[in-house]
């Protein structure tokens, strides 16, 4: 779905509950954390599977933002609007506000006002594909590892898996290279106690523990989405392009080759005793013929069929891959300088190293910003 205003002049005025409510803990909607904003009238355009999305700016305070509306059903919370309230990270689309409406039918819609971004990493690619050109490394490298950044926060620190990672859910301004991740409406806090539904993500980016129909799969199922998303990038084309939910594990297995018995165990053991035709895999230097040592090495890293084996998104922020964000001798200054305006290297004890003990934060910190 993609979004476009066109104004209509008037005003709408509403009191809206803020996004990130002073008493944390409380779910429930309080008085006292309401304001009421104004904001020109727009009309939409764009329609998703779960609801519409329009652009406006908020008059009080300038921001331009973007109101997500979704039919809320009375009986439920919304789980999209209970972890975007939870979410504070430079990498995450920022709940600003949010309120209700009901319409003529009695039907209620939540709507949620979002940081405004303006453009989805879709359309980023497109241009480049319309151009008959390719992203630029380093661009790619910028966008990487900011949603390495971001699934490491939203893993370790929110412990939540987003479970729809894909270049339509991530929103980036090519002015700067920021890229935020958006559409939380997939996102779960999985529970190893739990099962969790394995009919989520969208086809090209799901990881082959949920073709196989695995419930108890983790947050690694984000980083084989974000693995596919970065193979898309350089090759202008989704890397796993199935037709079907099945032919999706066709094309996996085409070029990862078949997987071993063990990796089909830690995938999903029920299917132990299914015989797979045997496909050798195809070097992922040979289908990324232009890409140095280090680039295939992190993309085998991130897309492999074990999800124990996978690297988690601290590792992939460690990868050799990224040193020349981290480079200080001699790196090009404008690499530098979007590094630095982004605070690429920033990181919050708190919220990216909380999982580690103070000697494994001790040795990550020194890798990642040596
Ligand atoms: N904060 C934002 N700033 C700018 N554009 C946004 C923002 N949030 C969403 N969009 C645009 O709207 C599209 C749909 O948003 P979102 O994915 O949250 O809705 P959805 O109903 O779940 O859509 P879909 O049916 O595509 O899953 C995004 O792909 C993006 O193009």
């Amino acid at each position: 779905m993609e979004i476009q205003a066109i104004t209509n002049g008037g005003l709408v005025h509403k009191q809206v509950f803020l996004g990130h409510p002073s008493n944390a803990s409380g779910s429930q909607d309080r008085e006292e954390d309401s304001v009421s904003i104004s904001y020109p009238a727009t009309e939409v355009v764009g329609h998703g599977s779960f609801g519409v999305v329009f652009t406006t700016q908020i008059n009080e305070t300038g921001h331009r933002v973007a109101i997500k509306k979704v039919l809320q059903d009375r009986r439920f919370k919304n789980r999209e609007l209970e972890i975007m309230k939870q979410l504070i990270h430079p990498q995450v689309v920022d709940l600003k506000y949010y309120f209700y409406e009901t319409d003529p039918q009695g039907e209620v819609y939540l709507n949620l006002i979002l940081e405004y971004m303006p453009q989805s990493l879709y359309q980023r690619l497109r241009h480049f594909v319309t151009q008959r050109s390719n992203m630029p490394r380093i661009e790619i490298k910028f966008y990487i590892y900011q949603l390495a950044k971001c699934l490491n926060y939203l893993h370790t620190h929110a412990k939540v898996c987003h479970r729809d990672i894909k270049p339509q859910n991530l929103l980036v301004d090519p002015q700067t290279f920021a890229l935020k991740l958006c559409d939380f409406g997939s996102a779960k806090q999985l529970k190893p106690s739990e099962p969790n539904v394995s009919y989520i993500c969208s086809r090209y980016y799901r990881a082959p523990e949920l073709i196989f129909g695995a419930t108890n799969y983790t947050v690694q199922i984000d980083i084989w989405s974000s693995g596919c998303v970065m193979a898309e990038l350089i090759l202008g084309q989704p890397m796993f392009p199935g037709e079907s939910g099945i032919d999706q594990l066709v094309e996996i297995i085409k070029i990862l080759g078949t997987p071993t018995k063990q990796e089909i165990c830690s995938m999903n053991p029920n299917y132990m005793e299914h015989k797979f035709p045997q496909i050798r895999p195809i070097p992922l230097a040979k289908v990324f013929k232009r890409e140095d040592d280090e680039t295939i090495q992190f993309l085998s890293d991130m897309l492999r069929y074990d999800p124990t084996e996978r690297f988690n998104a601290l590792q992939c922020l460690c990868s050799p891959y990224f040193d020349e964000l981290r480079q200080t001798d001699g790196q090009d200054p404008e690499v530098a300088s979007v590094v630095q305006n982004l605070n690429l290297m920033d990181f919050s004890d708190q919220l990216e190293f909380d999982s580690l003990t103070l000697e494994e934060s001790q040795a990550v910190k020194q890798r990642l910003l040596s």
